[in-house]
């Protein structure tokens, strides 16, 4: 059995992540949020796109105000938008505002408290730094230069760069298509009465949930009875027509967990069957040689914690390679543990909870109520796995512990 690192290095090993050439598409700017560039984006502007003023008051020439006070002739007033007509010379100074453009002789601002005016005058009373205040054009970036990298999502910050280097098309990944389906007999869709011994299929709504927040599409193919033939029918359309298959449930070692057998039977190379991990021991991840488009299949653990920490701790990373991010890696951090923490000794052991902080560190917060991994019920509002090592039988309340952001 593997352990987690292991396994989540072979996974990402197996990913083939999407390719430009292939996999982009152009899409409008109004669009693009949370998309992931396929190119480097570069503008044909500069930025600044001219020198211009970061403050309200006076452009001067700074041979001008060395001694202070000195009073100067105001010979034009430069709004914001507007091309100033004159070129400032000695004993000159112009009006200005935060984001107007200098006016060529001036190479300074004096900062409107710190001068005094008397109609077309101005006295300039503490004398400034030279070119204090001025925002020189290309200082910040120049034109051409590569500007955002292929790999990184569109969030607003991205969004206000690409508007304002007016990039109003993008080459972007398409999404990646992941198909879920739930293995059971037990399975019912929420809306049925419950028959004795039924449950609610939860994992076809977690598991669509995590894709699409993963900024994938999910494919929901329903719930496949516990028999070879159906499942195999599902599980074959399932490989041919998405990126990713994630399948709940029939892993571990029943008569009825048939998953591992039948992907064998469609030419699936199993490379791991279960990892040493609590919850989420039973997994299987294959992959598909004798077909043309790459297909990850995860075939992951029925019982509903056990399905979204494997997703959390093993998919994500991998969703998020193939849909071309550069940042895929999961995220760890060191947070103070404000429960006792128990682990499984004989698998590496992930319990959910919270990240929180106090003033400034980060403390996790165990969730209430059973830990099984049948118990969905305390799952909610889960920001963070906290990690109890193989090995070790706890961890007490106040130590450190290490904490997955999911
Ligand atoms: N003899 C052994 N039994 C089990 C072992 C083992 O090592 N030896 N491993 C246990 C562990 S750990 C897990 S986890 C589960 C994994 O079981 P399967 O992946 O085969 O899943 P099922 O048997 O189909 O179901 C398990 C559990 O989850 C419920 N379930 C299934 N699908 C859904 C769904 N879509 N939505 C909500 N709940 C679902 C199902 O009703 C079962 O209660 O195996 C242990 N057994
Ligand atoms: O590995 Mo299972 O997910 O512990 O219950
Ligand atoms: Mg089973």
């Amino acid at each position: 059995m593997l352990n987690a690192q292991e396994a989540e290095a072979l996974i990402l090993e197996l990913v083939c992540p999407l390719h430009r050439e292939r996999d982009g598409e152009t899409v409008d700017l109004g669009v693009a949020r949370d998309r992931i560039l396929a190119a480097t984006v570069a503008s044909q502007l500069d930025f600044p796109h001219w020198d211009n003023s970061a403050m309200d008051g006076y452009a001067v020439r700074y041979a001008d105000v060395q001694d202070c006070p000195v009073v100067l002739e105001i010979v034009e007033e430069i709004p914001a938008g507007v091309q100033p007509e004159k070129s400032l010379q000695s004993g000159q100074a112009a009006r200005i505002f935060t984001g107007s453009v200098m006016p060529n002789g001036a190479d300074t601002i004096v900062i409107q408290e710190n001068t005094q005016r008397d109609r077309d005058r101005v006295t300039i009373l503490q004398s400034p730094q030279f070119q204090e205040f001025v925002r020189q054009r290309a200082s910040f970036y120049n034109a051409g230069n590569p500007l955002l990298s292929p790999g990184i999502a569109i969030g607003a910050p991205e969004m206000a760069i690409l508007a304002a280097a007016q990039c109003t098309q993008l080459e972007v990944y398409r999404r990646p298509r992941v198909a879920i389906l739930s293995t059971g007999d037990e399975l019912v869709t929420p809306d049925s009465p419950l028959q004795p011994g039924q449950i609610v299929d939860s994992n076809q709504y977690a598991l669509s949930t995590f894709v699409a927040q993963n900024g994938a599409l999910p494919l929901p193919l329903g719930i496949v009875r516990d028999r070879a033939e159906q499942l195999k029918q599902t599980i074959a359309q399932a490989i041919i027509s998405a990126d990713i298959v994630l399948s709940t449930g029939g892993v571990s070692v029943g008569e009825y967990d048939l998953v591992d057998r039948i992907l064998g039977e469609l030419g699936g190379e199993l490379h791991i069957r279960s990892v040493a991990v609590k919850p989420g021991k039973p997994l299987t991840v294959a992959t598909f040689p004798h077909q043309k488009h790459p297909c990850l299949y995860f075939g992951i653990p029925g019982n509903p914690v056990s399905a979204l920490v494997s997703c959390w701790r093993f998919v994500q990373p991998a969703l998020k390679k193939l849909s071309g991010l550069s940042n895929y890696q999961p995220q760890w951090i060191i947070a103070r543990s404000r429960d006792e923490l128990r682990g499984a000794v004989k698998r590496e052991t992930y319990l959910w909870g919270q990240l929180t902080f106090l003033e400034g560190k980060p403390e996790f917060a165990l969730a209430r109520g059973s830990k099984s991994s049948g118990n969905l019920i305390d799952l909610a509002q889960t920001t963070a796995l906290a990690r109890v090592p193989l090995g070790e039988k706890f961890i007490p309340t106040g130590e450190e512990v290490r904490v997955m952001l999911i």
